[in-house]
């Protein structure tokens, strides 16, 4: 099992939780109130912004192959127009929980190795390209495709398999990790899964 396999495995329980959350159940069966749009997309221009310039701080730590194979980023606000904010969301400013999950995720590249960096990245664009397979062509008519459509698209998936492969070759054989190295690396993951999860909580409670 490789470890990106192994990953996967320890984050089953929570991303069965987030497809099971209401907002990405709303998302996958087209009920979504404007208020929980409106601020979720607020929430998430916020988030994505800064998460551009985390991820080009994580890329500087990779090795020039890696950095080169690193596909063309995608528009998010692609996935953000899918889900047709009103104005509104302009007032909204970013929450506590965001501004957390941006913390951790900061901390994490500033205070690790590249590794510590990219596990603190992957569960964001691995958990939206997983949510999207998974509720992709399942409601029909769904008004929110576009949005599933994104995260599946070619390009995010590129995108996704990058991320996999560049954590496999950072390591190679993830049993032989020290027990406190391998604790700290799925603590770092696992924690930016916990802040996926309340994120989409905090958008349904809108
Ligand atoms: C909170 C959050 N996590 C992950 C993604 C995927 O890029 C996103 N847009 N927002």
């Amino acid at each position: 099992m490789t470890f990106h396999e192994f990953l996967l495995q320890q984050s089953t329980s929570i991303r069965n939780d987030i497809y099971h959350s209401s907002f990405v159940q709303g998302i996958g069966s087209d009920n979504l109130s404007q208020t929980q749009r409106d601020y979720y997309v607020a929430q998430d221009t916020y988030y994505t912004d800064y998460f551009g310039k985390l991820f080009d701080l994580t890329t500087e730590k990779l090795t020039p192959l890696q950095q080169a194979s690193k596909p063309v980023s995608t528009d998010e606000q692609t996935a953000h127009d899918a889900l047709l904010a009103s104005q509104a969301m302009l007032n909204i400013p970013p929450d506590q929980h965001n501004l957390a999950y941006l913390e951790h995720m900061e901390k994490a590249i500033m205070q690790g190795d590249a590794t510590n960096a990219m596990l603190a990245l992957l569960p964001c664009t691995e958990s939206y390209h997983l949510i999207g397979t998974h509720f992709i062509n399942k409601f029909p008519n769904n008004t929110y495709e576009p949005w599933l459509a994104y995260y599946t698209s070619p390009d995010y998936k590129a995108f996704t398999q990058w991320s996999w492969q560049v954590v496999d070759q950072q390591v190679p054989d993830w049993q032989k990790l020290s027990f406190e190295t391998q604790q700290a690396y799925l603590s770092t993951y696992l924690t930016s899964y916990q802040y996926e999860l309340t994120f989409w909580d905090q958008a349904a409670r809108h």
